[in-house]
């Protein structure tokens, strides 16, 4: 079977240090780059202090019944052995960070508030003693009080386990306290040389400086691209193809009668949806996603990217065909279907490596609809909906069907709407791996032990 390597990424070892007052979208900004990395196959994991001091308090409560208050008061730079606590935390969560870069991972999140120079000082310290390790921090300053009001509002009525159980407006005075206790000692990066990004209110303003190397540079130009407008991502396969009907995979067939009654019936779906909001479309370059398209009123893009994967020789043929002609092929490709490359085609690690522009511009649009292939759309839902590899070439993308994702604080609300036109499934589930033999019972005893 031709084998896609995975991509070779042992070299990279970053620290990605977070700066920002609380309810600044750090923890947004850190899951959502972490979910992209992801994606493209890094070994990236946050390390959320905050999380670090929930658990130990909970830990510290089960085993002497103490329960500390971790109220405004806690983050004041007054309360000495508060400041120490939370110092020590920071510090310890850092050094798990590291230990988990020095086992193999690429990006380690250090997901804090890292407000002053002093602290910043600290971590720079610290790494600078582990070789091949580098350290970029990334400040978000948010100065629009609707965000940071909504951002208050979410971490108060998220079931946070600071506020568990308190009434809200108590919970979110005691935040708004929080953050004074936090504005009280902020210093924003101006530190000539430290490698960092500063994001100013998410989509409207980056500063970046001595930022180099190539996945540093990457995260820069993805951090770039975000925006926090609210918006609507639609995803649908095309209409009905012919090749769909006659259960052929690839080519450029057109779509059959059911497959433009689909497209016909779209223009009532989408404007029952969208209402007069302005919307994108994008389509492959495959005439079975520009005909579903064609009777939508809206500013329509062709990519080649979006193309359906490429099938290489078995372009054409049914599954049953291609178990004929390449029996090998067959089980390999049920065997790994991420990894497997079909002959003078490509695999869905080759379709993740082609749609990553897609993704990047996917990011700057607002209300967009892409008419996509099976496979591709796989790999577009997993991006957004955080799912692992392995699942990623089964996920369920039905013909027929309208997907309405609106991206969330944390990932995405998702509608799903199926048009009653009849359509064939062209979904393979994972083919069930053999199960094991049964152990015979070796004696009579055993037999009887097990049956009754
Ligand atoms: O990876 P699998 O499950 O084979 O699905 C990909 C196949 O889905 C198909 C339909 O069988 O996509 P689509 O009709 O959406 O263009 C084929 O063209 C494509 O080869």
């Amino acid at each position: 079977m031709s084998e896609v390597a995975k991509p070779d990424y042992s070299e990279a070892k970053i620290v990605l240090a977070m700066v920002g007052l609380p309810a600044r979208g750090k923890s947004y900004l850190s899951n959502k780059l972490m979910r992209y990395l992801k994606w493209l196959e890094y070994d990236v994991q946050v390390f959320n202090v905050g999380q670090l001091r929930r658990s130990r308090a909970r830990q510290k409560a089960q085993q002497s019944g103490i329960r500390e208050d971790h109220g405004s008061d806690y983050f004041s730079h007054n309360n000495v052995e508060a400041t120490k606590s939370r110092d020590q935390l920071a510090e310890d969560s850092l050094e798990m960070l590291i230990q988990w870069l020095k086992k193999g991972g690429n990006v380690g999140i250090h997901d804090a508030t890292n407000s002053t120079r002093s602290r910043r000082a600290k971590i720079e310290a610290r790494v600078a003693k582990e070789k091949g390790i580098y350290v970029i921090f990334l400040e978000s300053v948010c100065n629009d009080p609707a965000v940071i009001a909504a951002n208050v509002a979410l971490k108060v009525s998220s079931g946070d386990p600071d506020y568990q159980g308190q009434p809200r407006e108590q919970a979110e005075r005691d935040f708004i306290r929080r953050i004074k206790e936090y504005e009280a000692v902020y210093e924003t990066i101006t530190e000539p040389h430290l490698c960092y990004l500063r994001i100013t209110n998410v989509g409207n303003e980056v500063t970046v400086s001595r930022i180099n190397g190539y996945l540093q540079s990457r995260i820069a130009f993805y951090l770039m691209n975000l925006h926090l407008k609210p918006r609507s991502i639609f995803f649908s396969r095309h209409g009905e193809s012919q090749f769909n009907v006659d259960g052929r995979i690839g080519g450029d067939s057109p779509l059959s009668a059911r497959g433009l009654q689909y497209a016909k019936a779209l223009p009532d779906l989408v404007r029952k949806n969208i209402g007069d909001a302005p919307l994108t479309i994008w389509t492959s370059t495959l005439q079975r996603t520009i005909q579903t398209a064609q009777e939508l009123p809206y500013p329509k893009l062709t990519w080649k990217s979006l193309d359906e994967l490429d099938a290489g020789v078995c372009d054409g043929m049914t599954y049953e065909e291609i178990e004929q002609a390449y029996p090998e092929d067959f089980a390999n490709r049920d065997e790994d279907k991420f990894n497997y490359r079909y002959r003078g085609g490509e695999s869905y690690r080759d379709v993740v490596v082609r749609l990553e522009p897609v993704i990047m511009e996917l990011e700057r649009q607002e209300n967009i609809l892409i008419f996509g292939h099976q496979a591709i759309l796989r790999c577009l839902y997993a991006y957004f909906l955080d799912l692992p590899q392995a699942d990623l070439p089964y996920i369920k993308i039905p013909l027929h069907t309208v997907i309405k994702l609106t991206p969330k604080a944390y990932g995405c609300d998702e509608e799903r709407y199926t048009l009653p036109i009849e359509a064939v499934d062209t979904h393979r589930p994972k083919p069930k791996a053999p199960q094991p033999e049964m152990p015979v019972a070796s004696t009579a005893r055993e037999y009887y032990d097990k049956h009754t």
